[in-house]
């Protein structure tokens, strides 16, 4: 029986740019740093306190200060992505087909709960989901595998079942990491950026393509 890890920003929803002017907001406005776009895109990967040290260091910043900050970054994020949230184009056909088919599918994201509710409630599609890991749920971020793993321990699926559906390549090296192979949504990085990963079972812009439903029947 195969399994459906998805990652969340970025994989379900096309939110990255949103993540990337709240980061900027943070760092530049409010933090006075000197962060150009490319540097931006290029940290923000993993839990938000290994993005802070990536950009400030490790003594900048309390644990407290990091939790503050991080709120402050996803309430910019959640303010500005509101009006527009909604999922990829054919995700809901694709997680209504699966769901009907018994595959069982988790959540694996380097969002905070407080994120992933955000789109879960919002977006009303909860219920196709019976597992969730969420930054709070592990020690190292991707491309550590910790994140995959748990979900798929949680699902209590073997490893070889388990299909990652991921946008960037950290991502996609976690889910190598892993053993799993990866379905890679190009909303944030382009085919190139993902070379050298061997695990890539297909590209796509969006679940529009007839792959997707082979992917169900398979
Ligand atoms: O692991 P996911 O679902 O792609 O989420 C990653 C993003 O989650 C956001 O909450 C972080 O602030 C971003 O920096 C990070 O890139």
């Amino acid at each position: 029986m195969r399994a459906f890890l998805f990652d969340l920003n970025g994989t379900m929803i096309d939110d990255m740019s949103y993540h990337a002017r709240a980061w900027t907001k943070l760092a530049n406005g409010d933090l006075g740093g000197n962060f150009s776009p490319a540097d931006i895109k290029r940290e923000m990967y993993g839990k938000n306190p290994e993005v802070m040290v990536r950009m400030f260091g490790k003594d900048r910043f309390s644990a407290d200060e990091m939790r503050t900050l991080s709120m402050n970054k996803e309430n910019y994020y959640q303010a500005e992505y509101l009006p527009d949230l909604k999922l990829i184009d054919g995700l809901e056909d694709f997680l209504a087909a699966a769901k009907k088919a018994g595959i069982p599918m988790a959540i694996g994201s380097a969002a905070i709960p407080y994120n992933i509710d955000f789109v879960l409630d919002n977006l009303n599609i909860r219920h196709y989901f019976e597992a969730v890991v969420s930054a709070d749920d592990v020690e190292l971020s991707k491309p550590h595998p910790e994140t995959f793993l748990k979900a798929a321990q949680k699902l209590q699926v073997s490893i070889a079942d388990c299909i990652v559906f991921e946008d960037v390549p950290k991502g996609v090296e976690a889910a190598a990491n892993a053993g799993m192979v990866s379905v890679v949504i190009t909303t944030t990085h382009t085919e190139e950026e993902f070379e050298g990963l061997t695990n890539i079972l297909h590209f796509a812009k969006d679940y529009t393509p007839d792959f997707f439903n082979q992917l169900i029947q398979s």
